[in-house]
């Protein structure tokens, strides 16, 4: 059988907002075979599963979505981890990193428990840190685990690119990279609009000016303030951007996304796991792609990866800062 047809499981933890967009936006891209939701809350598990497989009948592909537990994990090719508190308005990422942090020794060692060798994609925040968290508890190789990273951020980024230049995104090859968080940083040194450098495309008409390309990363990078003020959560964005990394996984895509990877070396920066273009399929991160990034760029990756590694040191004693 081809490989990419055989049946694959995804294994859900956290039905919250997050977790359920995520599994609303598997069910309508018809992207998997199988998906068990798992929650400490379990009412919101089943109430979720019942209320998706309302909506099947109206889905591209069969498929077979119910509440479960931790053993239902051992034959998951990925289990997503979506659990945990989220901001409050005003609370920055990594304020939540003390409580996930318990959460996830939990979720992590119920998951190892049920005899998973699957891999691991995290979502909940602070993402990079929690993503390290992951990989240490579980034992796992590091390409079987990756957070999704920046590539919400890197939507962003494109969405508000596009809308700039009035072209449609898919058109624009752009990167946010670094923590997902305060500290990630845009790379224009390497974008192209229709694969003319940005800064080139740029000379085409007075309209477009240099300072509003800082306007729209500050747009970006703050993103999750505004909607957490409007709405309390995001929720949208990230489904969907982890439905694009579950489809890059189980379809054996080998395509490039920037999510959130252990460096060994890459980008001049060690055991720290954090927002870089990768490309994915079915053995989790095939490698990690470096751009060729210009020395502000480099001084600010740098720097994010200092927080980040600075968050991690009390936790992991053997993470040091360079
Ligand atoms: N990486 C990204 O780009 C994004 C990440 N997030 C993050 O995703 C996470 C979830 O956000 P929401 O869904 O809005 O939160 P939520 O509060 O709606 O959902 C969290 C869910 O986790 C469950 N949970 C808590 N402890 C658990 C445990 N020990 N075991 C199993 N389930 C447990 C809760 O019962 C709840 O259903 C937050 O950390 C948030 O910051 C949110 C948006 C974007
Ligand atoms: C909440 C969050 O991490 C985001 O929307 O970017």
């Amino acid at each position: 059988m081809n490989d990419n047809l055989r049946v694959s499981r995804v294994a859900l933890i956290g039905t919250g907002f997050v977790g359920s967009s995520y599994a609303f936006a598997l069910m309508n891209q018809g992207i998997v075979n199988d998906l068990v939701m798992i929650d400490v809350n379990k009412d919101k598990a089943q109430g979720d599963a019942l209320d998706l497989n309302h909506g099947k009948g109206f889905a591209p592909n069969p498929m077979n979505i119910r509440y479960g537990e931790y053993e239902d994990c051992r034959n998951a090719d990925i289990v997503v981890i979506c659990a945990g508190a989220g901001q409050k308005p005003g609370e920055t990422r990594l304020d939540l990193v003390e409580k996930n942090l318990k959460i996830f020794k939990e979720i992590v060692g119920n998951v190892m428990d049920s005899g998973f060798d699957g891999i691991f994609l995290v979502a909940t925040n602070p993402v990079d840190i929690l993503t390290y968290a992951t990989w240490k508890y579980s034992g796992l190789p590091k390409e079987r685990v990756l957070g999704s990273g920046t590539i919400l951020d890197t939507a962003r980024f494109r969405y508000s690119l596009g809308e700039y230049f009035d072209v449609s995104p898919n058109n624009i090859h752009a990167y946010i990279i670094g923590e997902h968080g305060d500290s990630e940083l845009p790379v224009y040194s390497s974008a192209d609009v229709g694969t003319i450098p940005l800064r080139k495309y740029m000379e085409r008409s007075d309209e477009f000016q240099t300072e509003d390309l800082d306007d729209i990363f500050i747009q970006v990078r703050d993103a999750a303030y505004h909607i957490i003020q409007n709405k309390g959560a995001t929720y949208y964005g990230i489904a969907m951007g982890l439905a694009r990394i579950t489809r890059a996984i189980l379809a054996n895509e080998n395509s490039i996304l920037t999510i959130s990877a252990h460096l060994d070396g890459e980008y001049g920066e060690n055991d720290v796991y954090i927002g870089v273009p990768a490309v994915i399929n079915r053995s989790g991160i095939r490698e990690i792609v470096e751009l060729d990034l210009d020395e502000e760029e480099q001084k600010k990756f740098h720097q994010s990866s200092e927080i980040l590694k600075g968050i991690l040191e009390p936790y992991f004693d053997e993470v040091q800062p360079d």
